[in-house]
């Protein structure tokens, strides 16, 4: 497995493993011939927002199963607050699924109710009295900016305003784990935003742990402080989001970042020959001190020679910049070029000579 080792040895030294709400160590399950989970060991640490992405299929479906106990694991240990759960009967099981609150893509919401009273369900099925219920759901509704719609049906509210009963709904019971499950994947970006953002507020004002389901990069780069990809029931790769989104080590990573971060537009793309020959295109990958450096400034005054910016910028992820810029290296002198690839990576800098493009770019 791919590890952001130097990132995580120093984002780790704020967690201990006492810490972890969620543990899972060699994690299998299989259905016939399809290993839906093959191998998979991860934690998530109190206080944080984990994302785990992976395309349809990777295996996502059968991780939530396993944590909330509707799947029984073939091997492997599935710990919630320290408790391995995966061998426990039903009975036993029913308080600790209430350490976990779930929030869904299609929200869930149980029409026939009003929207506190959607809210106060988990507190009336652990049989709490009436005046608690509408206390509790009053203040999550205020937390959630909804209490004007406490007598609502959910019939009446938008996708947003629905999702919002459903964190508020999650909460009730004071989870330890908030287990969001493709909860934006319904919503408009405009009203993703809004949820992601209040889920990041909920996470920092209650230190409330979120285990993050999607297929989508921007939501784990909008919030996330770490991030597994899952590919074909195995993580393939974790770390920081920063980490990962500057250095993506597996294919299925880079693949699913490639619509978000700088690509090669695709009329120069299409223009690229292998060989010397015309402007070289180089990729250049920088990230955290690297990129706040004044890199093509000084590569300018360093080596003179023409060369051009034609597409890239940099971007903020955990407040790290992490930027990707393609430059067009004019000259066709193999020797300057080379001087030039190690100039940018004396800078940290990750160079890849994409090709060359003959004429103007
Ligand atoms: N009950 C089942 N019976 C047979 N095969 C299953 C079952 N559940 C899952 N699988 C298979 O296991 C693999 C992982 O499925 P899973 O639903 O966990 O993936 P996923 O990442 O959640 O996909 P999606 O994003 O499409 O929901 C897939 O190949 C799936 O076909």
């Amino acid at each position: 497995m791919n590890q952001h080792v130097t990132a995580e040895v120093a984002d780790r030294a704020y967690s201990t493993a006492s810490e972890d709400v969620v543990r899972l160590t060699d994690l299998k399950r299989r259905f016939g011939a399809t290993p839906a989970l093959d191998g998979v060991s991860l934690t998530v640490r109190k206080g944080e927002i984990l994302g785990i992405i992976g395309r349809s299929g990777a295996g996502k479906s059968t991780l939530i199963r396993c944590l909330n106990g509707l799947e029984r694991p073939d091997s492997g240990e599935v710990f919630i607050e320290g408790r391995e759960i995966s061998r426990l009967g039903e009975r036993e099981l029913q308080p600790l699924r209430r350490r976990i609150g779930m929030i869904f893509q299609h929200f869930n919401l149980l029409s026939a109710k009003t929207v506190e009273d959607n809210v106060a369900l988990p507190l009336k099925l652990e049989g709490r009295p009436k005046a608690e219920r509408l206390a509790r759901a009053a203040e999550l509704l205020d937390l959630v900016g909804l209490s004007e719609k406490a007598k609502a049906y959910p019939a009446s509210l938008s996708g947003g305003q629905k999702q919002r009963v459903g964190i508020a709904r999650a909460l009730a019971a004071r989870p330890a784990l908030l287990l969001s499950d493709e909860a934006t994947s319904a919503l408009d970006p405009e009203t993703t935003r809004s949820i992601l953002a209040l889920l990041k507020d909920i996470n920092r004002r209650l230190g409330l742990t979120i285990l993050l389901i999607t297929h989508e990069m921007e939501v784990i780069r909008s919030i996330a402080d770490r991030v597994a990809v899952i590919d074909a029931g195995c993580i393939v790769e974790q770390g920081p989001v920063w980490s990962v989104f500057a250095d993506p080590r597996s294919e299925i990573t880079k693949s699913l970042l490639g619509g978000i971060r700088p690509q090669l537009p695709a009329e120069i793309a299409s223009r690229l020959v292998p060989g010397a020959g015309g402007d070289a295109i180089l990729r250049i990958d920088v990230a955290g001190e690297a990129a706040r450096a004044p890199l093509l400034s000084d590569l300018a005054d360093a080596l003179p020679g023409p060369f051009r910016l034609v597409h890239g910028g940099i971007d903020h992820v955990q407040q790290q910049p992490v930027g990707t810029l393609f430059l067009a290296v004019a000259g066709n002198d193999e020797n300057h070029l080379s001087q030039v690839i190690a100039f940018l990576k004396a800078r940290q800098a990750r160079v890849e000579v994409l090709g060359h493009v003959a004429g103007s770019v």
